[in-house]
């Protein structure tokens, strides 16, 4: 379908156009902040298409979260409502890109996995780490960091460096490590990048256009994936802006956008004009760049940044409730208005006043599957019934102590071993999921279906509190999955299995009302709402008035330990104030009420120019006093009482099969595991411990 592509898009300017149109073997966009990288992005995809007939299967369009790949896919959509899912497979994160090749693109047949292979978390990939070195008596130190150190040695090991840091059995776990995850059939995070790059030098298969974005936070083994992905004929389109930079603590170096232009020795073009922010703000924001000759703005200079001073916390929520109801009398509706701080916990005591003076708002949070116990135990029966071969995902699964049918994890491993299923219902079923024929097919049963094949009404004990509850949820999620199989037109078992390997990679955000799953984990607001959110998850978003509260030394920025992180933390800030469109302003408070964080205003207040400020001063201190003391009251009052309801959410159910366990120092605890070797037991005030059987300090009921 060709449209006329130039007068489609003759609103680019001259620096949008000549990227959209290179064509060279590897091109690198240096885009300033708010300079139309998305807009730029789109239209590429769209001009090579439509104009240059490449067809979407031949590209790989690889974005930081999977929310960005879907704007792009339904842009596409728009103009293409036929648009099919396979024809996009390749739009996504880099691992779900990876884990699309793998499943669909090449052949795993010399890999030691199958194609019904399963994803697991870096967690799941530690506890499973923690049962081989159980199991092969192996000396590894430092286990309560087992993830860490498994991440960090790991490119030691494979570069054939000799002995791990520590001088301990670690170089002798990954390949035992590895063993077993092919014999449970299922790969972690980095195993989907690191086989897919193995099997693309090999040349099995190549796109025509590979076309990154924000690549400026890719890390160096998704490099090295572009590389082993990159063929003969195929080009490179990466945009990227080295002034936001904000997640270099996940492994992200800071010279990745130089480093890839060096690698696949790419022109370099430049996005320079920010379209989004009043003048001002980003004359503020230039203050703040660390590389590049400054951002050329479009539009004029807007009013002065504010910089209010509040007493503490409480009057600045306060202050910003009144103020955000002014602005929204005045016309701008609350989607249009966001507020921003440095550290999640800064949400809690603003919702609430928010709320309180009926300011509709939402806190960007990461809540996901995982983070709810009885989804996370659904997740993990539904991938051990997809994945028969993953015996530690049934092992948890059976052994859970709220939902799971047998006592201990040992009992567990024994059926499983043994595969001895008389009288345990849930492990039947887990096994003979996939042979349901019907459900093979195209035909997806309701979410009533499964959720009374697996038994599931007497799983969550129909007399707990929690059971209603529980109840909602689990035949939300499974709902959802049916609904994905449907639109997959997969059938349930082969949808099921998309599924849970997709809730590995991102999560799955059941509280957004939509459907599609986010990398980062932060909803998608509906309706109209002023957005509450860290600096961090701010990024790629836009808003016409932004608040940034608690510009207080030693929060804006945090103490930093090292040079890099405190460039780290300018950078997060130059993030935070260029999402503003018209209005910025910045708090501080006089009293933090928190240790380690000064009374002071921020030094980066003072860096940025005074003539583009307009300070307000401190309200007078007995100003509206008694009003605040009893506000503080009833928040605290709030917060003191939802804290114990989740305290209580999360105390086991009567009913169940709790066991408790009693150690001479540390008290009664809940048994939370126990195998032929260990004891895992929680106390109330110590936390969760482990022990050893053969030192006998702890008693377990009724043994
Ligand atoms: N040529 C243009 N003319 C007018 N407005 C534009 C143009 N290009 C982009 N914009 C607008 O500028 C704003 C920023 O664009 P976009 O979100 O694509 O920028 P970005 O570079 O991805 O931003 P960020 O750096 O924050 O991730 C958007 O509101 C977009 O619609």
């Amino acid at each position: 379908m060709k449209t006329d592509f130039k007068e489609e898009w003759k609103h680019l300017n001259q620096y949008q156009m000549e990227a959209v149109l290179d064509e060279s073997p590897a091109c690198v966009v240096n885009a300033n902040v708010g300079s139309g990288k998305t807009t730029v992005l789109i239209a590429k995809i769209l001009y090579l298409h439509y104009e240059k007939s490449v067809p979407l299967e031949d590209m790989v369009v690889l974005t930081f979260t999977n929310k960005a790949a879907d704007e792009i896919i339904s842009r596409l959509r728009k103009k293409e409502p036929g648009l099919s899912r396979e024809q996009v497979m390749g739009f996504g994160t880099f691992h779900s890109a990876a884990l699309h090749l793998l499943k669909h693109q090449l052949s795993l047949e010399q890999t030691g996995w199958n194609r019904e292979f399963t994803v697991i978390s870096p967690d799941e990939e530690a506890d499973l780490a923690a049962e081989v070195i159980a199991e092969q008596k192996l000396t590894v130190r430092y286990k309560n960091r087992l993830k860490k150190r498994l991440e960090q040695e790991y490119p030691g090991y494979v570069r054939g460096k000799e002995s791990s840091r520590y001088r301990d059995d670690l170089f002798r776990l990954f390949p035992l490590l590895e063993e077993e995850k092919k014999r449970q059939n299922k790969m972690s995070f980095s195993d989907l990048l690191r086989v897919s790059a193995v099997l693309l030098r090999a040349g099995e298969w190549h796109p025509q256009w590979m076309i990154v974005d924000e690549v400026q936070d890719s890390d160096a083994q998704q490099i090295e994936f572009l590389e082993a992905l990159k063929g003969k004929d195929t080009r490179l389109f990466a945009v990227g802006d080295p002034n936001q930079v904000i997640y270099s603590w996940r492994g992200t170096g800071e010279n990745m956008f130089y480093l890839l232009k060096h690698r696949f020795a790419a022109k370099e073009l430049s996005l320079p004009v920010n379209y989004r922010s009043s003048a001002s703000i980003l004359e503020a924001a230039n203050r703040f760049l660390q590389s590049g000759a400054g951002i050329q703005s479009s539009r004029g200079a807007g009013g002065k940044i504010v910089v209010k001073n509040h007493y503490d916390p409480f009057q600045e929520a306060e202050y910003l409730a009144g103020r955000i109801r002014a602005l929204h009398d005045a016309g701008r509706a609350y989607g249009e208005i966001a507020v921003f701080y440095r550290l999640q916990k800064q949400a809690e005591l603003l919702k609430k006043v928010l709320e309180r003076q009926r300011i509709p708002c939402e806190v960007s949070v990461r809540k996901t599957v995982r983070d709810i116990p009885v989804l996370n135990w659904l997740i993990k029966v539904l991938r051990f019934s997809v994945n028969p071969a993953d015996g530690q995902m049934g092992m948890e699964a059976l052994a859970d102590p709220q939902y799971g049918e047998t006592r201990t994890r040992a009992k567990a491993k024994k059926i499983i071993r043994e595969q001895k299923w008389d009288n345990v219902l849930l492990y039947q079923r887990m096994l003979e999921f996939q042979d349901q024929e019907a459900w093979k097919k195209d035909t997806v049963p309701k979410a009533a279906e499964i959720f009374a094949y697996f038994g599931l009404r007497e799983a969550l004990h129909p007399t707990a509190s929690a059971y209603q509850e529980d109840e909602k949820l689990v035949l939300r999620l499974l709902e959802r999955i049916c609904g994905y199989s449907r639109e997959k037109g997969c059938g349930l078992i082969e949808g099921t299995r998309e599924f849970v390997n997709q809730s590995a990679l991102y999560g799955v955000n059941l509280l957004s009302a939509d459907r599609d799953m986010d990398s980062a984990g932060i909803e998608n607001f509906p309706g109209d709402t002023v957005k509450l959110m860290t600096l961090h998850a701010s990024k790629g978003l836009e808003f016409e008035t932004v608040f940034l509260i608690g510009m207080n030394q030693g929060l804006i920025p945090l103490h930093s330990q090292s040079f890099e992180q405190e460039e780290e933390e300018r950078r997060l800030f130059f993030v935070g104030i260029t999402r503003a469109k018209d209005e910025l302003e910045l708090s501080y408070y006089t009293n933090p009420g928190e240790p380690g964080i000064s009374g002071e205003y921020s030094r980066y207040l003072r860096m940025l120019p005074p003539h583009l400020l307009e300070w307000e001063e401190l309200r007078s201190e007995g100003e509206k006093r008694s009003n605040l003391q009893q506000l503080r009251r009833e928040v605290q009052e709030q917060i003191r009482e939802k804290k114990e309801q989740e305290q209580k959410e999360q105390e086991p159910q009567k009913n169940t099969a709790v066991k408790y366990a009693r150690h001479p120092k540390y008290g009664a605890g809940i048994l939370v595991s126990e195998d032929e070797m260990m004891v895992e037991v929680e106390f109330e005030g110590y936390g969760r411990k482990q022990f050893l059987k053969a030192f006998g300090e702890v008693t377990v009921e009724g043994e």
